[in-house]
């Protein structure tokens, strides 16, 4: 049910690669080649993490990773070794950073250390949401990978509360949620300074504003601006546009969640509030969970 989860994101080529792009004839080709990463997206899973690639992916000095690499978090791509992971990594020019983006990195046991190991000043960016609205995100694709599969599924309340009233808090799903749990192996290995959290709920709504944030942390020159975002009422989200490109996350982001139970979204809620006071003091700033 869980693993490492491709998704069908994954196997979506980046129809929209970053067109805009392309026509820089005053750089001499020996610049361009496959470089290891400056910054990595580590997550969390269904906090908005395409979504932030996406967005960066806009800023010329970006060089984004278009599928998930899943190398620090898997043993079979680890043991490829970095030669491996590199070539993964899109074609950039000096002048601009590289990222990728693997949402399972974030709470896999062993990725602070690898990434550690490989550039102890690696830039990290973490995007959470509201650790409930998260499990429902998690377990709607979960749902929509079993139904495409046809194969048996269950809702969330009998795979919440199994065993009667008791919350069933082995659930993997459950567990991505407890951001403080995760982000305390994190902080084992890098300084607070080289983690940027994103707020994945303003980033749906006032995506610039975080956007900003994000520029800064990383060291680029501002660059984005309210014309690279758009309203989609159809889509329910903004999207984005660059010099006449126009570009939405595809159907596997937004997808309708099912209606889950209130007695069981008060009992979430309940159950994640110490960790999100935890998770909050962790980060030094709080947000406006359940
Ligand atoms: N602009 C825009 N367009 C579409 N979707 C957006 C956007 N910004 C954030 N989001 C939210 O991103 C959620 C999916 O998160 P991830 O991309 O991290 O998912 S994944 O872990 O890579 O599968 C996805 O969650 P769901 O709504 O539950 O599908 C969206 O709420």
């Amino acid at each position: 049910m869980c693993g490492i989860n491709t998704e069908e994101e994954t196997k979506i080529p980046w129809g929209w690669k970053a067109p805009w792009k392309r026509n820089n004839t005053q750089i001499s080709s020996e610049d361009w080649k496959q470089r290891l990463p400056q910054s990595i997206i580590i997550g969390v899973r269904k906090g908005g993490t395409r979504a932030l690639l996406e967005m960066l992916s806009l800023h010329p000095q970006v060089a984004a990773a278009h599928s998930e690499v899943h190398f620090f978090n898997v043993e079979e791509n680890y043991r490829k070794g970095l030669g491996w992971y590199s070539q993964q990594m899109p074609i950039s020019h000096p002048t601009q950073i590289t990222v990728e983006k693997t949402p399972g990195y974030f709470s896999s046991l062993k990725a602070p250390e690898r990434i550690h190991a490989m550039d102890n000043s690696m830039k990290l960016l973490l995007i959470v949401r509201d650790p409930v609205e998260r499990l429902v995100s998690d377990y709607t694709q979960i749902l929509h990978n079993r139904k495409a599969r046809h194969k048996p599924y269950q809702a969330l309340e009998q795979i919440l509360l199994r065993q009667g009233q008791e919350l069933n808090t082995r659930y993997k799903a459950m567990q991505r949620s407890l951001y403080a749990l995760h982000l305390a192996r994190w902080l084992e290995f890098f300084p607070r300074s080289q983690i940027h959290v994103v707020d994945g709920g303003t980033l749906i709504r006032e995506p610039l504003s975080e956007m900003r944030h994000v520029e800064h942390f990383l060291g680029l020159e501002p660059y984005l601006g309210p014309d690279n975002f758009y309203f989609n009422q159809t889509k329910g989200f903004y999207c984005l546009q660059a010099k006449g490109y126009q570009h939405c996350l595809d159907q596997s982001k937004g997808r309708p969640h099912p209606t889950v139970d209130e007695v069981l979204l008060e009992q979430l809620c309940t159950y994640f509030s110490e960790h999100n006071e935890n998770f909050f003091a962790m980060v030094g700033r709080t947000f406006n969970w359940c």
